[in-house]
């Protein structure tokens, strides 16, 4: 396989929910290193189509690959496994526990597996990456909202995710939040992440993504730059008529 094939492709992929059809014959590839922003107006499908990348859903029909291996018939905790981690809109995490046993739960059952001091260690790198590790000890029950987005968004990483999967990671942060959670996404970035972000920030799409796929009503409507999808006509079209209804 070439390098500089796409890590992540999709194909026709379908869903149908009855006869509501959430995401509609959806085509796009993600380059590796590439943060890739998924935007839409509300119910346009980007939730679902998350879904069906981490395996929470199947697809009805169409493909979708890991480095051109088909994945969508896989498990979610199979296609984790194979190196595709998420976070959720509503957060979950384990409250009882700690802030850092929930982060090692991450190095131990995500796609490359840590176990012992291994773990902690790895754990802890990731605290100090999203700037937490001053309350590794802490439950995460004592957190602010921002924090323990943080927690999540370690653990996530601990697993060393081939593709970054966010869901509205920013969404419900205050003004300062949002400026310390853009902060945060842009360094995973200049790691060299690859990520796929579902935001209705468009401050943090500008400023996050090197392209967008647009959806709306379950189909690819465009794609490109932010600066490009944003001034296209018809995804303002599509906005200003979500807006409307
Ligand atoms: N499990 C389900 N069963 C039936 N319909 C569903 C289900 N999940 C989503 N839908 C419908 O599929 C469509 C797409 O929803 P989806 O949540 O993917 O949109 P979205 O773009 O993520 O929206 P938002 O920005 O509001 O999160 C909506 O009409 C929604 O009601």
């Amino acid at each position: 396989m070439r390098a500089d094939a796409p890590v992540l492709s999709l194909r026709g992929a379908t869903k149908r929910f009855g006869g509501l059809v959430a995401v509609n014959e959806i085509d796009f590839d993600v380059a590796e290193h590439e943060v890739m922003g998924l935007i839409g107006p509300n119910g346009s499908g980007k939730s679902t189509t998350l879904n069906l990348i981490s395996g929470a859903l199947k697809p009805t029909s169409g493909t979708i690959s890991l480095r051109g291996t088909p994945i969508g018939h896989l498990s979610a905790q199979e296609i984790a496994r194979r190196g595709i981690s998420r976070t959720f809109q509503l957060v979950r995490l384990l409250p009882s526990m700690t802030v850092l046993d929930n982060v090692r739960a991450g190095a131990v059952f995500g796609h490359r597996r840590r176990w012992g001091a291994e773990a902690d260690a790895h754990a802890m790198k990731m605290l100090e990456l999203v700037g937490l590790a001053r309350r590794a000890h802490a439950h995460v029950g004592q957190l602010t909202y921002i924090d323990t987005k943080r927690v999540e968004l370690a653990r996530t990483l601990a697993s060393d995710p081939k593709v970054l999967l966010l869901d509205e990671w920013l969404a419900g942060l205050n003004p300062t939040e949002l400026t310390e959670g853009i902060a945060l996404i842009r360094r995973l970035r200049e790691e060299g992440r690859t990520i796929i972000l579902v935001e209705h920030v468009m401050d943090a799409i500008r400023s996050l993504c090197d392209r967008c796929v647009v959806m709306s009503s379950g189909t690819k409507i465009a794609e490109g730059t932010p600066t490009e999808v944003l001034s296209d006509p018809e995804v303002i079209r599509a906005y200003l008529g979500d807006d409307d209804a």
